[in-house]
């Protein structure tokens, strides 16, 4: 999510001003090391999850029963048990032509597969933001009651890490203004990480007085996005931030790091993987204990994620990286899915896809936690998340703001 000050900013998108694959170095796409694939052979172009059709809607409940059963709609893949697997999928005399050709690469489908699953993680932690990045965003005022409501619910669904509120200007997000309250009132709550985003040391020093253990700086890939959302330049902005990390580092506070805009600003259009990699480093080594990638504008794709991932992971170990993802063109799940394959184990996501710019035409929220959720227990990637309450607890904000949840999951169960 993002703010913007500048009236140029409530333009469209600007998608010709954005990489398409055409202007892409294909060569370079593929040619980093912990990119499990590699040129004309990357199996990318045939990434298919082979399971049960997805047809049928059963009820809410039958379902979940299903989901108990790990016998959801997808095929529960398990990264030891790939080889035997893909034996199954060896051409038959009934495989169509079509079929046939996927079959005649050079490799066979059990290297495929292989490759696909390679390098993903065997858990992820998800980072949950819905009540600051979804939150910031709402025309409505949201009571302090209900953001303190959504954020025990979202904990006691099994999230680890919940983004609580920002201690920032009022004047400029008067949805968080009572950050100091909800803070005093979650600060105790034991399972969970409540990390809160303060712009400056007024902002940390505030949040440390109210009792947040954990805080978030956000810098930008993009000039003009960095002063329009905060008022300064990039530069500048690491300056405020190094001040912030050192004073943490005296409370032992830790710090994550954002990079808004790392594919694409709605100002300056494409933004080249080297400049995302230059904030990304800065904050990686005044400290930040990850650094989360924003495609704030939500115009990525795998095209273009993963050589900016490529360059990040060249000057941050991949560890140390988290994504995400806006869905505006409806690009985030396959943008988490090339970046799982890539090694990274953490994703931001906001419950019922809540967030999004009011000011950048067509923007839309983050990727839905459900659906991540959803994809990761399909892939058989552990989140220790219970689905079931996840929705629940989108269904609870989505009634309260009186509007449909912005996650297809929720939708197909009829939330
Ligand atoms: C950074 C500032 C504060 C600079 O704002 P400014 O106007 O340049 O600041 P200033 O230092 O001149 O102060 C102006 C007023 O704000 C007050 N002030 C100053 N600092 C604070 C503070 N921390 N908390 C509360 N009040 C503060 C300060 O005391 C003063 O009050 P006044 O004297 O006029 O009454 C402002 O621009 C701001 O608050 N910006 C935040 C905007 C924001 O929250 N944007 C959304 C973040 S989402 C994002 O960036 C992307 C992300 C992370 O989600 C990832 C992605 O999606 O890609």
């Amino acid at each position: 999510m993002c703010y913007f000050k500048m009236s140029s900013l409530e333009e469209p998108l600007g998608l010709d001003k954005l990489p398409s694959l055409s202007t892409i170095d294909l060569s370079r796409r593929f040619s980093s090391n912990r990119c499990s694939t590699s040129g004309e052979d990357s199996g990318l172009g045939y990434c298919w999850i082979e399971g049960k059709t997805c047809g049928s809607l059963n009820s809410y409940k039958e379902d979940f029963k299903e989901y108990r059963r790990e016998a959801f709609i997808w095929r529960h893949h398990k990264r030891e048990n790939t080889h035997n697997e893909s034996e199954n999928r060896y051409p038959s005399k009934h495989t169509t032509n079509h079929q046939q050709n996927l079959y005649c690469n050079d490799t066979g489908p059990r290297d495929i597969t292989n490759k696909i699953f390679k390098g993903m993680p065997s858990h992820v932690r998800i980072v949950e933001v819905g009540p600051r990045d979804g939150l910031q965003n709402e025309k409505n005022m949201v009571p302090t009651s209900v953001k303190i409501e959504l954020i025990h619910r979202l904990v006691s669904s099994g999230l680890s890490v919940v983004e609580a509120t920002s201690f920032v200007s009022p004047k400029w997000v008067p949805q968080l203004a009572d950050a100091k309250d909800v803070v005093e009132a979650v600060k105790n709550i034991d399972g969970a990480r409540l990390p809160v985003l303060t712009p400056n040391l007024k902002g940390f020093e505030a949040a440390v007085a109210a009792g947040a253990k954990e805080i978030a700086v956000f810098a930008s890939a993009s000039e003009s996005f960095s002063k329009a959302n905060i008022n300064c330049t990039i530069e500048e902005s690491l300056a405020r931030y190094r001040d912030i990390i050192n004073s943490s580092k005296k409370l032992d506070i830790p710090v994550r790091g954002y990079v808004s805009c790392v594919v694409g600003c709605p100002v300056e259009g494409a933004i080249s993987p080297s400049k995302v990699a230059y904030v990304a480093k800065q904050l990686h080594e005044m400290g930040c204990m990850e650094i989360s990638l924003g495609d704030t504008i939500g115009i990525g794709t795998p095209g273009t994620v993963i050589p900016m991932l490529e360059a990040v992971m060249e000057v941050v170990p991949v560890e140390k990286l988290a994504v995400h993802f806006h869905d505006t063109y409806g690009q985030s799940l396959p943008n988490i899915l090339v970046s799982l394959q890539m090694g990274i184990s953490v994703v931001d996501s906001s419950v019922a896809g809540l967030g999004g710019c009011p000011y950048a035409k067509g923007a839309s929220g983050n990727v839905a936690t459900e659906d991540v959720v959803y994809m990761l227990h399909g892939l058989g990637i552990k989140t220790n998340v219970d689905l079931r309450k996840v929705l629940q607890t989108g269904d609870f904000i989505c009634k309260y703001l009186g509007r449909p949840s912005g996650s297809k999951v929720a939708v197909a169960y009829k939330m």
